[in-house]
């Protein structure tokens, strides 16, 4: 809680935000993406002052939305002192120096958001250097360009001038450290890969799911440990194992980084291997927040990420969570809309579509023994195939 007293003793930084609205976008999304990377802003530990939008075919190739535009975020960051504008998107080497000498404030995108967050919660040795990693490649080919661009200036004449030789020693430190740390995180995975042989043969469950859904608090209800969670994206970084025991049949449960749309690509090459415990899983239970509006969305990304990691084809189970706090949708004549009962959630397109599915509040502890029941199930069905001769169990 310590975090806390920091948070409200110094000033917050003021943040601006700016969006392009595309054709193939509606308003609604717009709302929810702009919503997201408000929160990702607040996780950071920063305050949004206000959002632009520009409505436009694709972001402007050298400042992202129009200079028209600019110009008036320009204006306001000067007015309100503000401290960091963030763009929801990546941001070329090109339009960030065109924005930065624009706008003479700290710039970040979508990318250093999230790897600036990554690297405020990584806590062990694989996350920090996982995390180090995605950090310096994401910022070598900003390097490259950088220099490229000096060059041409120049002419080609009087190469060996000083830009150009200190963005090569900044390379080479980069590349160094680069390869320094992929060797380190070779190391820990061979560890981890002799540490996964070693354990006693058992159905291994992963859960999975965007961020902030409640995978950990699920982790804790079911295995009773005390996983970190709070209402922050990404609360968890590191894999956590644990031995859960249900009616006699044991089985490993496993929490892991939650997923979020346009995760950069780098990030989850990096992850990958904190996510082998999702590769090797037998059963896969997608966590999905019921209660957020663009739940269909979160699920299609998850999908996507999932099948980026190569897992395709796994057992899944559906659970549906936060049912406690789920907002019908109005109809549309403006009445109020009765709250679903566990009986609608059973019958609805959200149970059909996602076979097997379940309807739980981890929170207020709801269908819970339904919860543990069919994932009693589906372990005892994968325990009896893979050992037919073990029946000590049941
Ligand atoms: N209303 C409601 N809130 C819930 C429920 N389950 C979890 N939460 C809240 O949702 C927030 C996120 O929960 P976590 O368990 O940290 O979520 P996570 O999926 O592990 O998140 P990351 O580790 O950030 O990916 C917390 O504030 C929880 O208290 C639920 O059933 N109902
Ligand atoms: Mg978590």
């Amino acid at each position: 809680m310590k975090q806390k007293f920091y948070d409200t003793a110094e000033k917050q930084e003021r943040a601006v935000l700016v969006g392009v609205i595309t054709p193939h976008q509606t308003d609604e999304q717009t709302k929810e993406y702009l919503e997201e990377l408000q929160f990702l802003v607040e996780t950071a530990g920063a305050e949004t002052v206000k959002t632009f939008t520009q409505k436009l075919q694709r972001p402007d190739r050298a400042t992202f939305v129009g200079s028209g535009r600019l110009e008036d975020i320009k204006a306001f960051v000067t007015e309100e002192e503000i401290d960091i504008v963030v763009f929801d998107d990546e941001l070329t080497p090109s339009q960030l120096r065109n924005i930065e000498n624009e706008l003479q404030v700290k710039i970040l995108d979508r990318n250093n958001l999230i790897l600036d967050i990554f690297a405020g919660r990584a806590q062990t040795a694989q996350a920090k250097s996982q995390v180090e990693l995605a950090q310096l490649q994401y910022l070598l080919p900003r390097l490259t360009r950088l220099w490229t661009h000096l060059e041409r200036q120049k002419g080609g004449i009087g190469m060996r001038g000083p830009g150009e030789s200190q963005i090569e020693t900044d390379r080479r430190l980069i590349l160094n450290k680069i390869s320094l740390l992929k060797e380190k995180l070779r190391q820990i995975d061979r560890q981890n890969e002799t540490q996964r042989k070693n354990r006693v043969a058992m159905v291994r469950v992963a859960l999975v799911g965007y961020t902030n859904v409640g995978k950990s608090t699920i982790m804790n209800m079911i295995s009773k440990s005390e996983v970190f969670a709070e209402n922050k994206l990404f609360a968890t970084l590191d894999t956590t194992v644990r031995k859960v025991v249900i009616e006699n049949v044991p089985f490993l449960l496993s929490d892991t980084v939650g997923f979020i749309r346009k995760l950069p690509h780098h990030l989850v090459e990096c992850f990958k291997s904190t996510l082998d415990e999702v590769r090797e899983a037998d059963i896969l239970v997608h966590v999905v927040d019921v209660s957020h509006p663009n739940f269909e969305d979160q699920i299609r990304t998850v999908n996507e990420t999932l099948k980026d990691l190569g897992v395709i084809d796994k057992p899944t189970i559906t659970v549906f969570n936060k049912i406690d706090a789920y907002q019908p949708v109005q109809n549309h004549t403006g009445e109020e809309v009765e709250p679903l009962t566990l009986d609608d959630f059973k019958h609805s397109w959200m149970a059909k579509n996602n076979s097997p599915a379940i309807f739980i509040s981890a929170t207020k502890k709801e269908n819970i023994d339904e919860f543990r029941k069919m994932l009693y199930d589906k372990v005892v069905e994968i325990h009896a195939a893979r050992y037919p001769y073990d029946q000590l169990l049941y």
